[in-house]
């Protein structure tokens, strides 16, 4: 059954706090530990603290690292978050995180976004907090999320540069690119990260107060300062969707099984002067930059020509490095352009064993009932070379183990 997250961010997030509340909830230090170690061996220690924030438990994590990291840049985060050998929706989370964070610190300071240099925003503390946040979501089996407007903050915060704005210029880009809701809040210093801000954002797809839920489990992650006048701590509460139970406006079975759209775009170009050898370059490069899709459509143009249609959906803060991808990787010289809302089952991951090898299988559900069971086709390819069979084996099994474990 679905798992539903719930966050409470009316006392602003950072990534430290985002991965308190979800251990706090009960992922395991271990688990997270592993999957840090995955991205940069022996360099990020994990520990948590139970503190005390306006009266109220909570888990403070401290994420000790080498004193001296190398500066990192987005390409050689990227490098390795693609080599480490971590499950698969926790790879693609973080990469969509510091994919995000790399688009709005290179537009808030007018670099390339390949060359944005994660010191204070990034580097090995940044590394401990989103790799993570992302494997103790992936661990305590989330599919969908919401969370309430971001409490920002206000004033000044100190960085390499000196004082910079409250809400800070990057957390600002990250949340116009979603159009996603927030407030300054209470307080006259810095309630919400850059990274916190980009963590809530990979993670939930609505705003508002708790949805309906049966609820299965609640953590609060505690910020670095005690204040008297609230918890300073982001809260997270675990349960299964229950609008249908309780009768609600979202209560039709479609809103209850498929979260609500995301706001995506759609970016079309008509071409029939490419060398066609191309073409796999180009779809390659728009994947690599973050696009969810990238497709050729043959067509038949005006005076009577065959062309391709390339089709690019991205989320709307990856327009910019879509756009640049098109025009300089093909030979176009405009693109069509529109908003879409784009739907998806809810997704879990399960692993199931080949023979002696593991196979991670992602499972949709529709209405409750599992509609599609899809072995990650590269841990397929993996089983077979490890098991020395036929690829076309290698899936058929991975599918029956998957529709053993999983009945309908
Ligand atoms: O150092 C730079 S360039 C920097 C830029 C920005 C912008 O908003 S631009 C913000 N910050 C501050 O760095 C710390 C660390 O943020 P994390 O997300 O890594 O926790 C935070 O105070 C930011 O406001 C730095
Ligand atoms: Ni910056």
């Amino acid at each position: 059954m679905t798992t539903s997250a719930w966050f409470d961010c009316s006392s602003g997030a950072a990534g430290d706090m985002i991965l308190g509340a979800l251990l706090d909830a009960g992922a395991s230090v271990a688990a997270v530990q592993q999957a840090v170690d995955a991205v940069v061996p022996g360099s990020v220690t994990i520990r948590t603290e139970t503190v005390k924030r306006c009266g109220l438990s909570a888990t403070k994590v401290h994420v000790d690292t080498d004193p001296s990291p190398p500066h990192r840049t987005w390409h050689s985060i990227r490098a390795l978050l693609t080599e480490a050998a971590l499950p698969e929706p926790v790879r693609e989370r973080a990469q969509s995180v510091f994919s995000r964070l790399a688009h709005a610190e290179a537009a808030a300071h007018g670099t390339a976004v390949d060359d944005v240099h994660f010191h204070e925003v990034g580097a090995l503390d940044a590394i401990g907090d989103v790799v993570g946040a992302c494997m103790a979501h992936h661990e305590l089996g989330v599919s969908t999320a919401s969370s309430t407007p971001l409490a920002l903050g206000s004033g000044r915060a100190n960085s390499a540069h000196g004082g910079i704005p409250v809400p800070t210029p990057a957390v600002l880009r990250l949340l116009a690119a979603h159009g996603a809701p927030a407030r300054s809040g209470e307080f006259p210093f810095e309630m919400c990260t850059p990274t916190g801000a980009a963590l809530i954002l990979s993670m939930c797809s609505s705003w508002g107060g708790m949805p309906p839920l049966r609820i299965l489990g609640n953590g609060m992650g505690a910020g670095t300062r005690d204040l008297p006048e609230i918890p300073n701590v982001v809260r997270v509460v675990l349960g299964h969707p229950a609008a249908g139970e309780f009768g609600t406006a979202e209560s039709g079975a479609d809103e209850a099984d498929t979260p609500p759209a995301t706001d995506a775009v759609v970016v079309d170009a008509n071409i029939d002067d490419l060398d066609p050898r191309i073409w796999p370059h180009v779809l390659a490069r728009l994947m690599a930059v973050g696009a969810s899709d990238a497709w050729l459509t043959p067509i038949l143009m005006k005076k009577g020509r065959p062309a391709q249609t390339l089709s690019v959906l991205c989320p709307p803060h990856l327009l910019p490095a879509v756009r640049e991808t098109i025009v300089t990787e093909t030979s176009t010289i405009g693109t069509r352009e529109y908003h879409v809302g784009k739907r998806e089952l809810a997704r879990e991951f399960t692993t199931v064993m080949v023979g002696t090898a593991a196979v991670q299988v992602k499972i949709a559900r529709y209405r409750q009932r599992i509609v599609t069971a899809q072995p990650e086709y590269r841990d397929v390819v993996a089983a077979a070379e490890q098991l020395g069979i036929p690829v076309k084996t290698a899936l058929a099994r991975s599918i029956a183990a998957a529709e053993r474990m999983s009945p309908q």
